[in-house]
């Protein structure tokens, strides 16, 4: 068996503890959960007791009465008024039991929704800091299925464990106090039951919790084919290759729910058994209960009680079975989340970074290294710095590492040896969130939001005013035909922007860029795609914006190589200046 089939309870303490935080700022309403929760426990508690007083007090009158029907009897006597008082008693308990159980519902079930929410902000902030490496490993269908349904379950753990749990401890220890103190002998047989039943609960929890991984595991997977196939459907269907998404999305659907039945039958099979120790526990009771209650020991009320509450008994432990298995399901959710709450952002701000002000913005680029993890390297010992303002062009063939480069000066991975100098210090010097505000990016295939274009516009500065976004517009030579739309700037895009062409994505994400007014730019390959006539224009408009900023321009063709001061090859992993054997290009003059 391996280590993951049985329900830990040290994970479940590790995973309470690292959520519960988010359920401290509740703690008022959560308290008064708990005192309408104990008087639903003492409700169910009393809720046999007035059919014992009808019995012991006017169908079958003892001779030797015990303590709580001497009370009664000498309170209101045996005939008609004990009838209406035990009636009353019954309505009354159902009202104000049925009133606590719905204020106990509704203040939890809040705080879980509140709880579950918090924990998503949580995450999502988490998974918004994590570096590059993270998300080059883990895919956005799969992230997404633990910031919606992983994080869902953990509502059931966090509210079936940490309260629900305590709502039926208190009916479970209230129940057995007073079947104790009613007949000890009679309590004994009644929980001979107990180790059966905890035993199967522990056996079955741990197998659930595996089906449930594995259905889980299952479900992320489907949401990855899911995505890729609707996100992609251009392709699909330019390629007319729906019935092979489908037989892809139909293999992982069906092992999703071969795993959900398996869950599902561990947990029938596992109820049934239960059943079965139930009612072995009822025929023990019931045999010696008559046994005792022919010797005199208890009144026939008194049996009454105890089969009322081995019923009242075997609920919270058949719901405490079930539940251990939703916990069960819950915690494998959780450790999923944990996984990803555990991992620290490998960049980070340094103790003593200070904040970037570049000023005559010269990079420096020092005898790098860099591999990506567990490949070859794509720089080593590479040498290049760009002067203040001037354009430099990186060139080389596809694959040699040109985007690389661009990662590297915004910090996005972290190279193996050698430095980044911007205006002389270390970019590891400097807090990441000012490096990157010394930066505007165009890159080949910008994404773009499906928001309106202004918004778009605007992720460059996010306090842009009206007048900033049109010059910006304007400036990138995207204000006309933006204005011939039929909402202009408040045209919601599609997806990624899919419903504009090429070129005109192209000039929102270079006005995104200009907004930004960053004294770098790093321009990848910004004309790819683009006609010949609109790369001209998009060049001209580039050109302007780049004639004060030092700017790395990653191309290949010569229209946009004509905006370059210089040229520099990577090669071999390093960078060399033009006249490169491999491509002939001139410098500019
Ligand atoms: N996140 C990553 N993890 C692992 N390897 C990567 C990652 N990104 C890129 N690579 C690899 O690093 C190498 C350089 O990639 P990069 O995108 O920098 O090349 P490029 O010169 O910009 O290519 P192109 O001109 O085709 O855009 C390639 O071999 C690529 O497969």
């Amino acid at each position: 068996m391996s280590k993951n089939r049985k329900l830990h309870p040290a994970t479940i303490w590790r995973l309470l503890r690292r959520l519960s935080p988010h359920a401290r700022p509740y703690r008022t309403k959560l308290a008064l959960g708990f005192l309408a929760m104990c008087f639903v426990a003492l409700a169910e508690i009393i809720r046999p007791w007035p059919v014992k007083i009808v019995f012991d007090g006017i169908l079958i009158p003892q001779e030797q009465p015990d303590f709580v029907m001497t009370q009664v009897l000498s309170w209101v006597g045996s005939g008609q008024s004990l009838l209406w008082l035990c009636c009353i008693a019954i309505l009354g308990i159902a009202v104000l039991g049925g009133l606590a159980g719905y204020v106990q519902s509704t203040l939890i079930a809040g705080v879980g929704q509140r709880v579950v929410a918090d924990i998503r902000l949580d995450l999502y902030r988490h998974v918004q800091r994590l570096s590059h490496s993270f998300h080059d490993s883990v895919s956005t269908a799969e992230i997404v299925s633990r910031l919606t349904s992983d994080v869902r379950m953990m509502r059931d753990l966090l509210i079936e464990a940490g309260v629900l749990f305590a709502a039926r401890s208190l009916v479970l220890i209230g129940t057995v106090l007073i079947m104790a103190l009613m007949d000890w002998r009679l309590t004994l047989a009644a929980m001979a039951i107990l180790p059966a039943l905890a035993f199967l609960t522990h056996r079955y929890g741990g197998r659930i919790k595996d089906a449930a991984r594995h259905q889980r595991r299952g479900e992320g997977r489907i949401a990855v084919v899911m995505t890729e196939g609707i996100s992609g459907i251009s392709l699909v269907k330019g390629f007319a290759n729906e019935a092979y998404e489908e037989a892809r999305f139909s293999e992982q659907n069906l092992s999703s729910a071969e795993a959900g039945v398996m869950a599902t039958r561990i947990s029938a099979e596992m109820d049934r058994l239960v059943q079965v120790v139930l009612a072995i526990g009822t025929c023990l009771v019931m045999w010696y209960g008559v046994t005792r209650v022919q010797a005199g020991g208890i009144s026939p009320g008194d049996l009454l009680v105890f089969t009322a509450y081995l019923t009242t008994l075997h609920k919270p432990i058949r719901r405490m079975s079930s539940m251990s298995a939703r916990v069960a399901k819950a915690t494998a959710s959780g450790e999923r989340l944990l996984e990803v709450l555990d991992l620290n952002p490998e960049i980070t701000d340094r103790p003593n970074a200070r904040k970037a002000h570049s000023l005559r913005r010269w990079i420096s680029i020092i005898d790098l290294t860099f591999a990506y993890p567990g490949c070859e390297p794509v720089l080593k010992n590479a040498t290049l710095t760009l002067r203040a303002g001037e354009t430099v062009a990186l060139v080389g063939p596809s694959g040699m590492g040109k985007s690389s480069v661009a990662k590297l000066l915004m910090r996005f991975y972290e190279p193996q040896s050698g430095r980044i100098l911007l205006d002389g210090t270390d970019i590891r010097d400097l807090t990441l969130d000012s490096l990157r505000e010394q930066i505007a990016v165009v890159l080949q295939d910008s994404p773009l939001f499906a928001a309106t274009i202004r918004e778009n516009i605007a992720y460059g500065r996010l306090d842009a005013d009206e007048e900033d976004i049109a010059a910006a517009a304007r400036a990138s030579g995207a204000d006309r035909f933006i204005r011939r739309l039929p909402q202009g700037y408040d045209t919601v895009l599609g997806e990624r922007g899919e419903t504009l062409s090429g070129g005109q994505r192209q000039r929102i994400a270079i006005a995104r860029a200009l907004l930004r007014d960053a004294p770098i730019l790093i321009l990848d390959e910004p004309l790819t795609g683009l006609d010949r006539t609109t790369a001209a224009e998009l060049v001209q408009t580039l050109k302007m914006i780049s004639r004060d900023r030092t700017t790395l321009l990653i191309a290949h063709d010569d229209l946009t190589l004509s905006m370059a001061d210089r040229i520099v090859h990577l090669v071999d992993r390093k960078f060399a200046e033009d006249g490169f054997p491999p491509l002939v290009l001139e410098r500019k003059a």
